[in-house]
Order: structure tokens, then sequence, then C-alpha cells
């Protein structure tokens, strides 16, 4: 069994990118500029915001965390992001989901500037990714295709069983997968709650993603023997044993799954780190599109 090293491929990447940046900065050209939005102090969002300003620091970006109340009105949250869309200064920026029930997540996403969409949520670049076209690609099933690429996992002509249908996860990630191009050409299954029957297509799958939201609720005897998992579910879950109160775990039941995969990503450091990485390449190729 192997185990696909979110944590160490996304540090190796980071220093491809901090090459990058370095030359750019001895041309003296402009230093990429990521800016992120956290309304209210979700404790999993503070934690994963501040994972991406660090990273973007560990590369020599520029970053900005802008922080509004959980109380903050729709009208004021779209100022901020009309205020960023026109602000030269920054190339990219993210407003970090979920937020409060009284926003309109889907009105604030409209209201991105494209050009600036590095997550790859708005519809301009989620059509594009569709097309084919030349796109900022959503930071996640992103993460997923350059982990599998650089660790030569073959997805050609593949069953892939993806679990989950969010438009930030489970959509796109069947999009990326079925394309007509490397990696890709996979044939995919996309699996929901209304799926009967669960557990017979995920055996079927040569490659399971698994983005779902529920705890080690994919077991041994879902996979088929060699299958290569990613588990995408950051899910916490209470552990009076740990100090935190809580533990990290995957949509996947890591200890009974690993014994069965060819290959297998860990939670925490599977594709959580990845999705920083990819953010981060969104940012770089905004900062050289101007
Ligand atoms: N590692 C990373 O970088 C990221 C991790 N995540 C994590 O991934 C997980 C999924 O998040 P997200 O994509 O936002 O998902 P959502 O919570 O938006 O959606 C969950 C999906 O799972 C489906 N589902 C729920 N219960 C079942 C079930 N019993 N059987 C089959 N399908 C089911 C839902 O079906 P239906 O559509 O019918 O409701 C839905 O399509 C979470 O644990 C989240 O924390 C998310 C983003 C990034
Ligand atoms: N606009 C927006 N864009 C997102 O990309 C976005 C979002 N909203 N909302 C929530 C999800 C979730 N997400 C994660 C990013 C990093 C880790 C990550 O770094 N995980 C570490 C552990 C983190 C921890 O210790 O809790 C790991 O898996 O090793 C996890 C999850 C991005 N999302």
């Amino acid at each position: 069994m192997q185990l696909l090293d979110g944590k160490s491929l996304s540090q190796t990447i980071k220093e491809e990118l901090k090459t990058e940046v370095d030359a750019i900065r001895q041309a003296a050209g402009k230093i990429p500029h990521l800016a992120a939005v956290l309304v209210g102090d979700d404790p999993a969002s503070q934690v994963y915001v501040r994972n991406k300003v660090r990273s973007c620091e560990e590369v020599g970006f520029r970053s900005s965390l802008i922080r509004r109340p959980a109380t903050i009105s729709q009208e004021e949250l779209l100022e901020v992001v009309e205020t960023l869309n026109d602000d030269p200064d920054v190339d990219g920026f993210i407003v970090q989901l979920p937020l409060p029930a009284h926003l309109d997540e889907d009105a604030i996403n409209l209201a991105i500037s494209p050009q600036k969409d590095v997550d790859g949520f708005t519809p301009v670049n989620i059509g594009r990714m569709t097309l084919g076209l030349e796109a900022y690609l959503p930071a996640t099933p992103n993460g997923i295709m350059v982990l599998l690429e650089r660790y030569g996992i073959e997805t050609s002509g593949k069953e892939v069983v993806v679990l989950g249908r969010s438009n930030i996860v489970g959509t796109p990630m069947t999009i990326l997968l079925s394309r007509k191009r490397q990696p890709g050409n996979a044939t995919v299954t996309l699996c929901h709650s209304r799926t009967r029957d669960l557990a017979a297509h995920c055996r079927r799958a040569d490659i399971l993603i698994a983005a779902i939201g529920i705890p080690e609720m994919v077991t041994a005897d879902m996979v088929k023997e060699g299958a290569v998992i990613i588990d995408v579910g950051i899910n916490r879950v209470d552990d009076s044993s740990r100090k935190r109160g809580y533990r990290l775990a995957g949509d996947v039941d890591f200890e009974s799954v690993k014994a069965k995969a060819s290959a297998i990503t860990p939670v925490p450091g599977g594709v959580g780190p990845m999705t920083i990485v990819s953010l981060m390449m969104n940012t770089l190729k905004a900062s050289q599109a101007k």
C-alpha cells in the first residue's frame, strides 16, 4: 500500500513556487497577492484560512486576511467583494465558505470577478473548465488531479466513483476526470444521497473519491482489492483523549481500508494541503495574467 502524502508533495510544490516567486522578485516583477475574506469565527474556517495565509508567507506571496463579524449584512459583504474586484494590488481572492445562514452564498459568488476567482467557483470559470478552456480550476478537485499526476496514477480508461455532488468538490471532480486529456479520460460515476446501493458502485471503482462529510463512512467491504482511495472528508470527531477534545477523521475508515487499497490519502495530510497549494498555483497564474 502506498501512502499518498499530500503534505510532503505540497511542500515540494511550495518550494517550486518559491523559486518562481524569487525569480519574479529579482526581475522586479509583481509578487502574487492573495486576499481571503473570513466572515464570523467558525473554528474550522479559521484553521483553513490561517493555513492559507501561512502558506502564502512560506513561498513569498503577499497575503491579506479580511475579517468581518458574523452579523455583516449582504450589502456590506458585497461591498467588500466589489472593493477587492477593483483593487489593482490584489491578484486573487476567496470568500471562505460556509457563510452565516442570513447571507446569500450564490449572490456573493456571482459578484466575484472571474479574473480574481482563484477558487474557481464562479460560472465563468466553471463553464470554461467544462469546455476545456483555460480557467482557474477549483482548488480541491485540481489538487487531487495534481496528486494523482505526481504519483503517476493512471486515470485513462479507469472506473472512477465520486461520492458527493457539491459545487466545490464532487461535481467539478467528475468534470476534470472525464475531460479528453491527461490526466483525465476516466469513466466517472457520481453518487449522492439518493444513490441506490452505494456500496455496489464503490466496489466497481478503480479510483474511489469520497467527499461526503460523514466520518469513516467508506469501509473495507465497499472497496475493491487494489483500488486507489482519495479521502476528501475533514470531519471533527469528539475524542476526549486529545487535548483539543477532538480528532480529524476522513470519510474513509482508513484503518480497515488501507489493507485493500493500492494507494490511499491520509486525513490530515492528504487532500487538504493539496487544496491550499492549488489555490496558490491559481494565484500565481492570476498575478502573471496582467
Ligand atoms: N480537503 C479539502 O480540501 C476539503 C474537504 N472538504 C470536506 O469534504 C467533505 C464534503 O464536503 P462538500 O463537498 O462541501 O460536501 P457537502 O456537504 O456540500 O455535500 C455532501 C454531499 O454528500 C452527499 N451525501 C450525504 N450523505 C450521503 C450518503 N449517506 N450517501 C451518499 N451521499 C451522501 C450529499 O448528497 P445530496 O447532494 O443528495 O445532499 C452531497 O452531495 C466534508 O467533510 C468537508 O469538510 C470540503 C472541501 C475541501
Ligand atoms: N471559498 C472556499 N474555498 C475553499 O477552498 C474552502 C472553503 N471555502 N471552505 C471550506 C473548504 C475546506 N477547505 C480546506 C482547506 C484546507 C484544509 C487543510 O489544510 N487540512 C489539513 C488539516 C487542517 C486541520 O488541522 O484542521 C489537512 O488535511 O492536513 C482543509 C480543508 C477549503 N475549503
